[in-house]
Order: structure tokens, then C-alpha cells, then sequence
């Protein structure tokens, strides 16, 4: 069994309000998915379904080949980390880990790595109520590690962390990839998760707009190719002239580079032929970014009389 969760037409209402709306997708094991959309897309009752917490309203879920809905031992085999964990505040940071390694029936010494994993070892005995933000995520995702789960749900996680504990996180995700596990990771910061996922789950409105991996995805949208041309001194006009003449507009930077969009059919060759113009000291090409494409998609809020009741 390669997927680790499977959607199957797979609906959440309330009430009158469909929150998931027919959500068919494969998220495989061993890689890590963003799951994005924008506030009120669908992505915190995807999670809920998934943990168990709620029961789907109609198709089907299967996650890691078993129906979550009041499946408590298939608990233990999933980690979470929610949005804005809280903990009690009385308790040390070994204390909690402790606490909960008994509830998920993993070995105790698992805590103790786990705190030296998250960077957490020198504060494990301070109380949490004196922790940073930053340390009650680490706190977090280290609860969320204990009993090596092999589906591993992070809600926004990288919320009040700084840049060095940002990167650490990633390392940490990166490992789990590494070691087979799969990580769902919903979040709004695009640019800081697209180096990080194999693939991307997008929901708008309760309804799939996009699934698969970011090449699949770029082939998609066929957004245009972006390059960035800095010309030898005093050679930005005449190069600027040369583009029009070949139908390229050219748009000119602060920084004395020009930025030109490529169609991606006409990349290669507009490319061999910028190589071979000696007007050009350097040359990048960019490829579309998540942001891009999550724009292209129309992943963003619909006006509010496209409401979904
Ligand atoms: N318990 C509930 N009762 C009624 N409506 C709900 C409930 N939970 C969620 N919803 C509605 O379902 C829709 C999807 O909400 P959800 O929390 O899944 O979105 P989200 O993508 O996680 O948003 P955000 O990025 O803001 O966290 C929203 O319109 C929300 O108001």
C-alpha cells in the first residue's frame, strides 16, 4: 500500500454549509504534501477527518488503508501538530513528553530524544508556561513525533518560529521524508514550504482545484518562463531595441537587469539565442514559483456572494 491517505468523493457538511465538497486525491507515502488554500477552504476539516475528530458526511477516507472515524489504535500510528498548540502551563516540557509517551504507548526514553532533536534538551525542565512561542512550537512538534507515527499532520507549522528554527523544522520534515513517512503540512507561507514538498493538495471552497507533484502542477498551468538578462554597461538600451525587434518586451529593473516573459514553448530556443548574444553578461531563468501557480489556479477567497451555503 503505497498511499497514505486515500480521498475518495470524500464530503464534510455543516449543516447547510458543504466545508469539504467531493474531495477525491492520493497523498503517497514517503513524500511531503502542502495542503493549501486560502481561510475557510476546507483545510482544517481535511485534518479533522483524517485524525478522526469528525465523520465524513459522504465518500470515502482511507488513511494508511484504514477508515480513521473512531479508529483509536490508528491514532497512535499518526502525529499532529494543531495551529496554536496550547499545553499546560504547569508542567515541564519532559513532563508533558512523558505524560503523553504513556497515552500513545511509546517508549519513554523517545521523549528525551525527541526534546534533543527539537533543540528543547536545555529548557526540558523549565516550566512550559516560561517557554517563547517558538519553543512551545518545537514543544509541539515533538509531541507530535513521540511513537515514531508514519503520517504526520502539521497545522501552520512553523507559526512563531524564528528563520534558524524554521530551517530546523524543514530539516526535521526532510528527515522524516527521508526515513519513508508521510507529512502533510497545511500553511499559507508558500514560498517558505514550496523548496520543502514533493507535491501540493489545493482546495478552494471546500472542492480539490489541484493535486500532484509541483512539475505536474507547472506543466499544468504552463505559466511563461521568467528570465532575468543583466546586459554589459551602456548595452541595456541597445539590447532592450534588439528584444523589441524580435517581439520580446522587455521590462527594465532598478538593478539595471531586464525581466522578459517567455512562452514555455519558445524557452529553449529563445534561450540558445540570448546565450549567443554578446550584449548579455548573465543571464537567470526562474521557473514559476508556488505563489505563481496557487495565483493561476484562482486558489484565493471568492467574492462573498459565491458563498457556499
Ligand atoms: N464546526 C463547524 N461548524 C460549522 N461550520 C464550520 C465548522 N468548522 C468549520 N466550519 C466551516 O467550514 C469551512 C471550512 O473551514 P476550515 O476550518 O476547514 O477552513 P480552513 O481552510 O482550515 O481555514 P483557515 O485557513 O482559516 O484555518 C468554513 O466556512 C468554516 O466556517
Amino acid at each position: 500500500m503505497n498511499q497514505a491517505i486515500e480521498f475518495d468523493a470524500l464530503a464534510k457538511r455543516y449543516g447547510a454549509l458543504a466545508a469539504l465538497d467531493g474531495v477525491s486525491a492520493c497523498v503517497p507515502r514517503g513524500q511531503v504534501i502542502g495542503l493549501l488554500g486560502h481561510n475557510g477552504a476546507g483545510k482544517s476539516t481535511l485534518i479533522k477527518l483524517i485524525l478522526g475528530l469528525i465523520a465524513p458526511s459522504g465518500g470515502r477516507l482511507a488513511v494508511l488503508g484504514q477508515s480513521p472515524w473512531r479508529a483509536h489504535a490508528l491514532r497512535r500510528r499518526i502525529g499532529y501538530l494543531p495551529e496554536s498548540a496550547t499545553f499546560y502551563a504547569n508542567l515541564s516540557g519532559r513532563e508533558l513528553l512523558d505524560y503523553l509517551a504513556r497515552l500513545k504507548q511509546a517508549p519513554r526514553a523517545q521523549a528525551q530524544a525527541l526534546l534533543e532533536r527539537v533543540g528543547l534538551a536545555h529548557a526540558a525542565d523549565r516550566r512550559i508556561g516560561t517557554y517563547s512561542k517558538g519553543m512551545r512550537q518545537r514543544l509541539g512538534l515533538a509531541q507530535a513525533l513521540l511513537g515514531s507515527p508514519e503520517l504526520v499532520l502539521l497545522d501552520e507549522p512553523t507559526t512563531g518560529l524564528d528563520p534558524q528554527a524554521t530551517r530546523e523544522l524543514y530539516r526535521i520534515v526532510g528527515e522524516l521524508r527521508a526515513d519513508g513517512r508521510c507529512v502533510l503540512v497545511s500553511s499559507h507561507l508558500l514560498a517558505e514550504l514550496e523548496p520543502h514538498i514533493d507535491g501540493a493538495l489545493i482546495l478552494r471552497q471546500g472542492k480539490l482545484l489541484a493535486a500532484g507533484s509541483l512539475a505536474a502542477l507547472g506543466e499544468q498551468a504552463a505559466l511563461p518562463a521568467h528570465m532575468l538578462l543583466r546586459p554589459h554597461e551602456d548595452a541595456g538600451a541597445e539590447l532592450m531595441t534588439q528584444l523589441a525587434a524580435r517581439g520580446l518586451a522587455a521590462q527594465s529593473r532598478p538593478d539595471g537587469r531586464l525581466e522578459l516573459q517567455v512562452p514555455r514553448e519558445a524557452k529553449l530556443h529563445t534561450l540558445r539565442e540570448l546565450l549567443a548574444n554578446p550584449a548579455i553578461a548573465d543571464l537567470d531563468v526562474r521557473e514559476p514559483t508556488l505563489a505563481q501557480l496557487y495565483d493561476w489556479l484562482g486558489a484565493g477567497p471568492q467574492p462573498a456572494t459565491d458563498a457556499r451555503a
